[in-house]
């Protein structure tokens, strides 16, 4: 297969070196030269290595780890949390060695990878003896090698400039993506790889969220987003852009941004079908990537391609629509020309780089040929080959495998490395799934504990005015009066602590009555140790709070819990000095369930005995001031009270 993608029946390659010297009609090439190795490919093909545009090699090591889940639970919820554990220099070297053992199998050359300790993954690579644009990622938060941006930036140039001199490695950046960069960030990464003259990968508008979600907090779309920001000023290449429309194909075409298609994660992860076909039309650069062997789950190559010959006729109903030829195009010459190798790899052709591989065309799943079409060899290709019919991987001019054997890396040692760290992994994360607490830590960022004595005393008021009667009382004065509307939503847990998480949203009200405010909470609670106090009950709290960063539905996904209830209710809370000390006075009416009453709530925090009979005494006056007779005094929370509502 040639720039032109001519077939060449009973062709010949000769290869010297690194280099192609010489492709062509067989009889013709073994008259000119002569070698010490000749390897006879009598019906089989002879191409290009396959070119994996993007993934994270390293992930081997996660290969099911979490399945069956949405973008922001499978990443949020089990990968980044378990990366943050285990991910380190060793991690990533055996991860890769395990990547590329798949790839080379599966007829890859070259592959661009983003993750962490990328200078690990340069030894394996260097070792192994592919081809790769190798990416440092810089994400906004801490990563497994970096605590802040500035140390993974920091890193990273020091990467760059260790392996730049490399004949097989680019080493370069990668932000992350937009959501888990700021400008700030993704215009530092951008300034790097323009210092070194090198080209960055990002992954950008995988999911719809992500699209709404930069809309809000930008006011744009991403890919009109990214370009203001001048990522685009270097040669990028876009990993999924399933979520692109018409003007932001035109943006990727017009800065020539390559675009890494990755068929199975977006199936997988439910992210959607990118428009391959329309973005090939327009001019765009569409490769094709694996994505992490979390989210594929696997690193084939061969799979992919067929995927993304077949999906591309899904959406406009359109089997013309990238056809075998193309779909093989994508997977070898684009991919090449995506990492900076247009003009070195991707194609067999004189003075190009010798990565090539050699496809059993005979199997019976490839039977039979029709010899009346030259390009039927790629419908066989894309439609019928499979990954375990390449029979050598040759890169840089040397044998990788040869025969199905490697050459360079012991698969056995390898694959028993890999079991100890699924084994370690797996301890961690059933640990974790059994205990609440530990999940709503993994995925809750700034996690605060609060632990305190509270004396609390609630009752239904008969007379809402004699609220006015307390906060005028000559005793009282008044610090700060708020109103909120507060949805909360309830994750009942069936474990040895009676967990309980809270996710609650407050929506602060103004005096007309518009919502001026909304913030989401999380708070965790285990059974709480209660117990009567005069009329009062002494409250010992143990609580986790955290601002929830994810919508409803992640925790509701992530939590998976026993039951889950919803309670909707109107709160005016007052913030008073009685007597001089600090009391929160509430004034609830439940919503949802709808309750004819209104209740009052009187707390404080306390810390010894003595003041929590002070503070008891205390409340007792002042539901005294509220009319509250002692028999109307409710011990349960809202929550279990709806049991008997
Ligand atoms: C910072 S690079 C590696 C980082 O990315 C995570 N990751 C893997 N696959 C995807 C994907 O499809 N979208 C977004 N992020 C992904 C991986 O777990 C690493 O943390
Ligand atoms: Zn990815």
């Amino acid at each position: 297969m040639n720039d032109a993608m001519e077939v060449i029946q009973n062709g010949a390659v000769a290869i010297k070196d690194e280099t192609i010297v010489a492709i062509g009609p067989r009889d013709i090439l073994e008259a000119r030269y002569t070698a010490d190795t000749v390897v006879d490919c009598q019906d089989q093909y002879i191409l290009p290595g396959l070119v994996n545009a993007h993934t994270h090699v390293p992930m081997t090591l996660l290969r099911g780890l979490a399945d069956d889940l949405r973008l922001d639970v499978w990443l949020m919820g089990y990968i980044m949390p378990v990366e943050r554990e285990f991910v380190s220099p060793e991690f990533c070297r055996l991860g890769t060695q395990l990547a590329c053992a798949e790839m080379i199998r599966s007829g890859v050359t070259s592959f661009a990878d983003m993750y962490y300790f990328e200078a690990d993954i340069a030894k394996v690579v260097d070792e192994v003896g592919m081809r790769a644009m190798l990416c440092e990622s810089v994400l906004k938060f801490p990563s497994p090698d970096a605590p802040t941006y500035e140390d993974s930036l920091a890193y990273t140039r020091q990467f760059i400039e260790d392996w730049r001199a490399h004949p097989r490695i680019t080493p370069t950046v990668a932000p992350h993506a937009p959501y888990s960069n700021t400008r700030e960030t993704l215009e530092k990464c951008t300034a790097l790889a323009q210092e070194f003259d090198m080209p960055l990968m990002i992954h950008l508008s995988e999911t719809k969220r992500e699209v709404d979600d930069n809309v809000a907090e930008y006011g744009m779309r991403v890919m009109p987003w990214v370009e203001e920001v001048g990522v685009f000023s270097v040669p990028t290449i876009a990993a999924h852009c399933v979520h692109v429309e018409d003007q932001e194909i035109h943006i990727l075409h017009k800065n020539n941004v390559s675009v890494a298609h990755c068929p199975s994660a977006n199936l997988k992860l439910a992210s959607g079908i990118a428009p391959v076909s329309h973005m090939l039309d327009i001019g765009v650069n569409v490769a094709i990537g694996t994505d992490g062997p979390a989210s594929n789950n696997d690193l084939d190559m061969f799979e992919e391609m067929r995927l993304a010959a077949l999906l591309a006729k899904v959406a406009p109903h359109n089997p013309t629509a990238v056809p075998a030829q193309q779909a093989l195009a994508m997977a070898t010459r684009n991919g090449a020309k995506a990492l900076g190798l247009e003009g070195k790899a991707g194609i067999l052709a004189e003075g190009l780089l010798a990565d090539i591989i050699v496809v059993d065309a005979n199997n019976t799943h490839n039977m039979p040929h029709f010899e009346h079409n030259p390009t039927a060899v790629y419908s066989q290709l894309v439609y019928a080959c499979k990954s375990t019919d390449v029979r050598h991987t040759i890169c840089h001019g040397q044998f990788l495998m040869r025969d199905r054997q490697l050459t360079t890396l012991d698969e056995a040692q390898i694959a028993q490395q890999a079991a100890a760290y699924a084994s370690e992994v797996g301890t961690f994360l059933s640990q974790r799934e059994e205990n609440t607490l530990s999940k709503l830590i993994a995925v809750g960022i700034d996690v605060e504990r609060a632990e305190s004595f509270e004396v609390q005393t609630k009752a239904v008021l008969n007379d809402p005015s004699k609220i006015e009667d307390l906060l005028s009382h000559e005793d009282v004065e008044v610090i700060r009066a708020v109103h909120y509307r507060q949805y909360d939503t309830y994750f009942l847990f069936n474990d040895q602590d009676n967990s309980r998480v809270r996710y609650r949203e407050d929506d602060g009200i103004d005096a007309d009555g518009n919502v001026t405010s909304v913030r989401m909470r999380l708070t965790y609670t285990s059974g709480e140790k209660e117990r009567s106090f005069h009329d009062s009950i002494l409250l010992s709290h143990s609580r986790f709070i955290a601002p929830a960063s994810h919508p409803l539905r992640f925790y509701e996904e992530f939590f998976k819990a026993t039951d889950e209830r919803h309670l909707q209710k109107e709160r005016r809370r007052w913030h008073i000095h009685y007597q001089g000390t600090l009391y929160y006075v509430n004034l609830d009416r439940l919503i949802d369930p709808e309750v004819d009453q209104l209740f009052v709530e009187i707390k404080a925090r306390t810390w010894s005995q003595t003041d929590a009979e002070h503070k008891a005494d205390d409340i007792r006056q002042m539901m005294h001031i509220l009319g509250v007779d002692t028999n109307h005094v409710v011990s349960e929370d809202y929550l279990d009270m709806q049991e008997t509502l």
